[in-house]
């Protein structure tokens, strides 16, 4: 059995996974000899001429891990100088029979001056801290984690760098800056969001010997967004298909001076496979879109009666609601009629609520319709603040449990956006996105996102399953096109971006 590469581990999972490992007969002084003699392999690999290797070792068994790399590297005739943080004579356990084993004389924290910025500079092994990271940084430990990154030495961090917290990726107080991590049987939630992501640098996920079917049973419902998770559901067309077995889309346009947005995730929708797309518009917006608009249709919605009308049509499958739509009493209106409908509730479409979020979710929680849970709301940060005010601000909670626990009130899939974009089912799974170019930030992507999940669930894939491999075609299309992009270009990558994912 192998471990997926998108399996994600909390720091207290992988703790679990260790007590397993241990209680099922493996040494853990034999699990962090393997972690440390992996560090120092690959820092003999990034650094095969390095002048001096600096071992800074914390007081935990990260700082064990630590030990263990500098005997290794030191017998592989590497200079070594090592600091420790504490009273190395204090250390319990695994990390004590570390320490003993290695011979190296080292020196309190505070004795190290780093010396980077220059090819034969230190090269850093950072094993002050990993998954148990208690608190922040302060005092000593923070200004010399501030002298390593001002001095700009390389450093290679050992499961994760120093202060970034391995469940939320937050800095604590402070953090190193890493140009390599290395981090054992599955990376942590901390390697994939922001700060953190950043801070580790690359990331090589090592395996020291815990069995897979242990990591597995204490894996939770977090993994890396990626097609692994939701490419069995997706829409794949059929020869003998017509187009109306590919679902129908309806985009909601805002007025005459608004229909750019609703166009461009009517256009995504096209592109991402819906049979048939049509743009609901007002009346006086209608001459605006009929220049603008070839394969997609056209319909007159002005007002809540319309719109009733229309929803009689059982097939139309799915809805996009909120791009350049205008906030306000018909936003909410529409929403709420639409409510029991698979939905792509987006941008105006959120922040309508923003006055009383929970009627919307009171209309959320009444399940009716065929479709009914087939709901999604894909607010950016600004806009989850506006439905979750009390979420957002709760400094306890990383995205990704901001984003389970808005799923659970909304009851409905979230998608927080961002360039670590997390989708949180209401019973709790949840995924956290990599794979996006910050050229994402850009006017009108969102407006192509919300089109693109849209037509996934007019296809009828599963609401979660939908706003994941949205998020990830977004992010691939994305990826495809460089610098430069425009929310246009993105609709034209959609094409390339499916047809990598059903050829894969
Ligand atoms: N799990 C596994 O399978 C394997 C795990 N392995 C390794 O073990 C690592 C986890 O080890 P760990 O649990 O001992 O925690 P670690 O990161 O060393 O920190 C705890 C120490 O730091 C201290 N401390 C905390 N915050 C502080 C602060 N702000 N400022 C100052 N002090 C602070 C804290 O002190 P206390 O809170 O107790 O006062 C405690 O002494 C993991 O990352 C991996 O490298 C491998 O060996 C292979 C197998
Ligand atoms: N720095 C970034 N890196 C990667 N993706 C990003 C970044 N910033 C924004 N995105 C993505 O781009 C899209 C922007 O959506 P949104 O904020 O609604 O913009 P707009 O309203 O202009 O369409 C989201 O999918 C978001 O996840
Ligand atoms: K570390």
């Amino acid at each position: 059995m192998l471990i997926p590469s998108h399996t994600l581990l909390a720091p207290d999972e992988m703790a679990e996974a260790d007590r397993r490992a241990a209680l099922s007969g493996l040494s853990s002084y034999g699990l962090m000899e393997q972690a440390g003699r992996a560090v120092a392999a690959e820092v003999l690999r990034h650094f095969p001429v390095l002048e001096r290797a600096v071992v800074l070792c914390g007081p935990g068994n990260n700082g064990g891990d630590g030990y263990v790399a500098a005997r290794v590297l030191a017998e592989s005739g590497v200079p070594v100088a090592l600091f420790y943080l504490g009273d190395p004579d204090r250390l319990k356990g695994d990390a004590e029979r570390a320490h003993r084993n290695c011979k190296i004389n080292g020196a309190p924290l505070s004795a190290y001056r780093p010396d980077g910025g220059k090819a034969d500079g230190d090269v850093v092994i950072d094993a002050l801290f990993g998954a148990g990271l208690a608190r922040p940084l302060e005092g000593e430990v923070k200004a010399l984690v501030e002298a390593v990154n001002e001095a700009e030495c390389p450093v290679v961090a050992v499961d994760l760098p120093s202060g970034i917290d391995g469940r939320t990726g937050r800095v604590m107080g402070a953090a190193l800056r890493a140009q390599h991590t290395i981090t054992f049987m599955a990376r942590k939630p901390g390697h994939l969001l922001l700060p953190g992501r950043d801070l580790c640098g690359h990331v090589t996920v090592t395996d020291i010997g815990i069995p897979a079917r242990i990591v597995a049973a204490c894996a939770g419902r977090l993994a890396e967004n990626g097609p692994a998770v939701w490419q069995a559901s997706l829409p794949r067309p059929e020869t003998a298909q017509h187009k109306f077995v590919r679902g129908h889309l309806m985009v909601f346009s805002g007025g005459p001076s608004a229909t750019g947005a609703g166009r461009l995730s009517a256009a995504a929708g096209l592109r991402t496979g819906a049979g048939l797309v049509t743009i609901a518009a007002p009346g006086n917006a209608l001459s605006v879109l009929a220049t603008q608009l070839t394969a997609v249709m056209l319909k007159r919605i002005d007002d809540l009666d319309g719109l009733e009308g229309v929803l009689e049509d059982k097939r139309l499958t799915a809805f996009v609601l909120g791009p350049g739509f205008g906030i306000g009493e018909r936003a909410r209106a529409f929403a709420l009629a639409l409510s029991g409908r698979a939905l792509v509730l987006d941008a105006d479409g959120i922040s309508s609520f923003s006055e009383d979020p929970q009627s919307l979710f009171d209309a959320f929680r009444q399940e009716r319709g065929e479709e009914q849970g087939q709901r999604v709301l894909t607010p950016h940060e600004g806009e989850f603040a506006r439905l979750f005010a009390d979420i957002a601000g709760d400094r306890s909670l990383g995205k990704v449990e901001k984003a389970r626990a808005a799923a659970s009130r909304a009851n409905a899939v979230i998608v927080y956006k961002g360039a670590d974009t997390v989708i949180a089912a209401p019973d709790g799974r949840a995924l956290i996105n990599a794979n996006a170019p910050p050229w994402l930030a850009t006017a009108g992507s969102g407006d192509v996102l919300a089109g693109i999940i849209g037509a996934l669930l007019a296809q009828k894939m599963p609401a979660f399953e939908a706003a994941a491999a949205g998020v990830w075609l977004h992010g691939d299309a994305g990826g495809r096109l460089g610098a430069g992009l425009t929310a246009e270009d993105l609709v034209g990558a959609i094409g390339p971006a499916l047809a990598g994912l059903l050829a894969g």
